[in-house]
């Protein structure tokens, strides 16, 4: 089992950590649970969807890198498919703080990444921020995602941010996790390439048009793609390069172990996510990157 979470596994009720045990055992856990798995957990522990989201959350927020608050904050996005989606925050000491991650942005593109389109409801150990509630305003699942929080009767993202500005009032249509391909190209043979031109492909900027993908390797060789996510109130936009540690730490690799970067944008774009992207990046440790247009 993945080291961080022996603390939080301890704690669980003897038949949740028993029913969790087979699919916690190795250390690539990817810190989701596809459908079937959630509907195996429910059957061993007699857990509702509800009671089980809630008691996931300790092992979603040990997920956590708090190197400045050592608050941890984990969060349970549960797709339409079924799917669990753990989310956490993550902090980078030494860059701005506007580069840190929430645990609502970790989940809901923890699940956008996994390709997941649509989201049902969220579970959080703490009550969304205002960012977090202007940052999930801008998906597919519009104001009617359900917000479970400790203590408080379910609710919709509308009963927690009532007048909201959202797309429609920059009259943009397409949402953030909807299926896009931007139909961009590049000549590489680098897979860690092509992986970040992907996923630019597949980013979300309505507003500016200026779409981007980072692609990171780790220093054990993984590759992980993030894609730029856009919002109408543009601050609360999550860059492609957090987006990629998003996906990084779920998937049980260490941020400060970034070997090598790809950040495609395209060429000529309205924004440049390059000099941010190379700073944050320079603050977890990684130099070597690699700027691409497209
Ligand atoms: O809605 C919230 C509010 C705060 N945090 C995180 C951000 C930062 O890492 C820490 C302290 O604000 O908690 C979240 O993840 N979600
Ligand atoms: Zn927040």
């Amino acid at each position: 089992m993945h080291a961080r979470f022996h603390t939080a596994f301890a704690a669980l009720p003897e038949n949740l950590s028993s029913a969790l045990e087979p699919f916690l055992r190795h250390d690539d856990f990817p810190a989701m649970f596809t459908a079937d798995e959630v509907a195996q957990v429910k059957q061993a522990t007699g857990l509702d969807d509800d009671a089980l989201a809630f008691a996931l959350l300790p092992l979603a927020a040990a997920c956590s890198v708090t190197p400045i608050s050592h608050f941890n904050v984990g969060a349970i996005a549960r797709g339409t498919s079924g799917n669990l989606y753990f989310g956490a925050n993550m902090e980078f000491a030494g860059a701005p703080m506007q580069q840190t991650v929430h645990a609502e942005q970790s989940a809901v593109t923890h699940a956008w990444l996994r390709g997941e389109t649509r989201l049902a409801s969220i579970t959080v150990n703490y009550t969304p921020c205002g960012h977090c509630r202007q940052f999930m305003n801008e998906l597919t699942s519009g104001t009617g995602l359900d917000i479970h929080l400790p203590d408080r009767d379910v609710a919709t993202l509308g009963d927690y941010l009532p007048h909201s500005f959202g797309p429609k009032d920059l009259d943009i249509t397409t949402l953030l996790m909807e299926k896009v391909d931007h139909g961009y190209t590049l000549k590489t043979s680098d897979t860690l390439a092509a992986h970040a031109l992907d996923a630019c492909n597949q980013s979300h900027a309505p507003y500016s048009k200026s779409h981007s993908g980072v692609a990171l390797e780790t220093q054990n060789g993984k590759q992980f793609a993030g894609r730029y996510a856009e919002n109408a109130a543009f601050n609360p936009s999550l860059p492609p390069l957090q987006a990629a540690l998003i996906l990084l730490n779920m998937s049980g690799e260490d941020c400060l172990k970034v070997r090598r970067a790809v950040l495609v944008e395209q060429e000529g774009a309205l924004i440049t996510q390059n000099d941010a992207t190379r700073a944050t990046l320079k603050a977890i440790g990684c130099e070597d990157v690699t700027t691409l247009n497209c």
